[in-house]
């Protein structure tokens, strides 16, 4: 899948997958029987924490950095080194990705990181974002979000990102792209993952009027797979996840791969295309306006 992320070969092609048993078909069904001490690995650090369960093989990272996860360069770090180790981890076969901030999942990109800063910071920035992308929708684990909260922007492109998205039913949450509000333009990798998720049209709509959908929209339109109350979210995450890994690893990734190479070849040829491009964008003085102004009246609507 995405050539940063070289995609684990449980069993080389061609090769006839023993279906004999689910358990067989795991990454961790091939590492030589060994006691483990615990079946729970931790490893936390400032922003994420991340449990592994090494029996299922299912892991779940916890976004926890208050006030509303917003996706700075240090969080961004963090959830790429995160990612990385899960991923070259032959016992993880699943990631559910959650949230431990009440009522937000992922404020989405930290407007600070856009503002008021060095050309050279937008690129390092820019390239982080792409990087975290690149992840998590060029990821070979099973991904799960269980959204627990808003989701804006980038927070919502977390979650497109994903395998399968369930979000928590409650009137005051929303998810979306909401780019256009901020006087700021989705890049089309952000597009072409939403668009592989709802649609041409409903995309174009929501792109266009950057609309932030309440949970019950969310789900008519395909942006999220299913609601449920805050109480079964995880019960429900654990079921999907269940459901997903019951199928032979190396038939669902490529499965999978096959789906998202053409979105993560596109990108990839123009990575630095985009850095290019975000940085110009970004360091206008029209565009840095909007964001201040948009801050001001987050600020504004707290007082
Ligand atoms: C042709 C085109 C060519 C080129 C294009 C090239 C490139 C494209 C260019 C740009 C692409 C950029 C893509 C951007 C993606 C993004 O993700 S932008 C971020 C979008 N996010 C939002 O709009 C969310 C804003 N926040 C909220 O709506 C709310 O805060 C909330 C619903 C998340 C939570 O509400 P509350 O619980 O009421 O909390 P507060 O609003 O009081 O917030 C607490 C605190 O946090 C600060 N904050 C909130 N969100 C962010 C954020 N995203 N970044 C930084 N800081 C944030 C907020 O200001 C408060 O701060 P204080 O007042 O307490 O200091």
């Amino acid at each position: 899948m995405c050539p940063s992320v070289p995609l684990p070969s449980p069993c080389p092609p061609g090769i006839l997958f023993p279906y004999s048993s689910p358990q067989l078909w795991g990454r961790a069904a091939l590492q030589p029987p060994v006691l483990l001490p615990t079946q729970r690995r931790t490893f936390s650090n400032n922003k994420i924490l991340v449990e592994l369960d090494t029996s299922s093989g299912v892991a779940t990272m916890k976004f926890k950095s208050p006030p509303v996860n917003s996706l700075s360069l240090d969080f961004l770090t963090e959830f790429c080194i995160s990612l990385e180790k899960l991923e070259n981890d032959r016992a993880c076969r699943a990631l559910i990705i959650t949230s431990a901030i009440p009522r937000i999942f992922s404020s989405g990109l930290d407007i600070m990181e856009m503002f008021g800063k060095s050309t050279e910071h937008y690129a390092e920035f820019w390239r982080a974002v792409q990087e975290m992308w690149l992840r998590l929708y060029g990821s070979s684990m099973v991904t799960v979000a269980a959204i627990n909260g808003s989701s804006p922007a980038g927070g919502c492109l977390i979650a497109l990102s994903c395998d399968y998205r369930i979000m928590v039913e409650n009137p005051k949450y929303v998810i979306g792209l909401n780019e256009a509000q901020l006087g700021i333009v989705a890049p089309f990798w952000f597009k072409d993952t939403f668009v592989n998720t709802v649609g041409h049209r409903v995309a174009e709509r929501s792109l266009q009027l950057g609309l932030l959908h309440p949970v019950t929209e969310a789900h008519q339109i395909g942006l999220v797979d299913e609601v449920v109350p805050e109480e079964k979210l995880q019960e429900k995450a654990a079921a999907v996840v269940a459901q997903w890994l019951a199928l032979p690893d190396h038939a669902r990734q490529l499965t999978k791969s096959m789906m998202r190479k053409a979105v993560l070849d596109h990108m990839l040829a123009h990575r630095e295309e985009d850095i290019q491009n975000f940085v110009k964008f970004i360091s206008k003085d029209s565009i840095q306006k909007s964001l201040s102004m948009y801050m001001e009246m987050l600020k504004k609507k707290k007082s």
